[in-house]
């Protein structure tokens, strides 16, 4: 295969054209693919996504199109839509996609209905065969589409192949580290979004930094938890993909999950506070919680955001029963 063969990135939002921005510095030439003719035209015109990532260039090596017969024949393919569109996303690209290299998803979250991750929804949809990876981490689009130095983990069951994708999409301040431990990376990345919500409503309730530092531990203890019942490697959760990017979302502003968050705690309803950005840990916060019941775990944090964002429960009543829980072993 030669330098020339392509790269592609499905999803011309806030990550995918970040993404886009890194493969083509690191050298590749990428095809980034809208399933809207007319926003694909845009963009390859104006060399700009003002709606998701206003003020950054799109790099020259990439061709943002429609069409999904130009996705054919690629060296990889990463996907980069909103987990519960995911399914979708990939049922609509199947044919091409069995030609376009291994399939790297990059959303973080669980499918609702189905409880699945995104690998497990891959392997539903995708042609036998396809090899699948998953990249996550703490990584604000706007960070990396500008250069700024960024690290995230790269995970595929095949431990070469999770190596070579790494290789392959490293550029000068963008770096990949690899493992083939997908769920653990697939759990630290939903997990983290929940979370992250809860971390937003306590400071924009104005419970304090002390509250919001121990949250963030109680929160990461509770991920722990969830990541030896169902398969991921503490390791794991322990590097990028978990605690790196839990500390991240739930401390910045920028992140949409905190804000959602922040935004719930100051009093919004959930349908205010998202105010049309996408926060996946709504999404994903019922599934989680839903989970962890069914093994009979305890995931106080994720329920709480769970009964906050479907209405079943007030923010005041869930930080209440939260203090009140019995006192225990720190690490029971
Ligand atoms: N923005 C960020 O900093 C990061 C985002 N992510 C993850 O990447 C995923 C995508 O997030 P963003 O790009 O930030 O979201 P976004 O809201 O900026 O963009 C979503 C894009 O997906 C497209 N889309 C939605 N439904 C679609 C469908 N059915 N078919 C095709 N395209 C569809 C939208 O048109 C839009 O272009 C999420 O799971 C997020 O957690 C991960 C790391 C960083
Ligand atoms: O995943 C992210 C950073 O790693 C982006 O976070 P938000 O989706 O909360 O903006």
């Amino acid at each position: 295969m030669s330098a020339e063969t392509p790269i592609n990135v499905v999803g011309g939002g806030a990550w995918g054209t970040a993404l886009a921005n890194a493969a083509a510095g690191a050298g590749h030439p990428v095809t980034l693919w809208l399933r809207d003719a007319q926003a694909a035209a845009a963009l390859q015109a104006q060399r700009e996504n003002p709606r998701y990532l206003p003020g950054v260039p799109l790099h020259p090596a990439i061709r943002a199109t429609a069409d999904a017969d130009a996705l054919a024949g690629a060296r990889a393919t990463l996907v980069v839509v909103p987990a519960q569109t995911m399914r979708g996303v990939l049922e609509t690209l199947r044919g091409p996609l069995a030609s376009a290299g291994p399939v790297i998803l990059c959303a973080k979250g669980i499918e609702r209905g189905s409880d699945s991750f995104m690998s497990a929804v891959a392997e539903q949809v995708l042609p036998p065969g396809v090899p699948v990876a998953v990249l996550s981490g703490p990584s604000f689009a706007a960070d990396v589409a500008r250069g700024l130095p960024t690290a995230v983990t790269l995970a595929a069951a095949d431990a070469g192949l999770a190596a070579g994708l790494s290789a392959l999409l490293s550029g000068p301040s963008f770096r990949l580290y690899h493992t083939d431990d997908v769920r653990g990376v697939e759990i630290g990345g939903a997990g983290k979004n929940v979370l992250a919500i809860a971390c937003g409503i306590v400071v924009g309730r104005g419970l304090g930094e002390s509250a919001r530092a121990a949250l963030i531990a109680r929160a990461f203890a509770e991920l722990m938890r969830f990541a030896r019942a169902f398969g991921g490697r503490p390791e794991t959760l322990m590097g990028l993909s978990g605690l790196g990017d839990l500390v991240l979302t739930a401390s910045s502003p920028q992140s949409r999950n905190f804000a959602f968050g922040q935004r719930l705690g100051a009093g919004a309803s959930p349908a205010e506070a998202a105010g049309g950005k996408l926060a996946e840990g709504a999404f994903t916060a019922a599934a989680l919680a839903g989970l962890a019941a069914a093994k009979g775990l305890e995931m106080p944090v994720a329920e709480a955001v769970a009964a906050i964002v479907a209405g079943s429960a007030s923010v005041d009543d869930v930080i209440a029963g939260l203090l009140a829980r019995p006192l225990r072993g720190e690490t029971d």
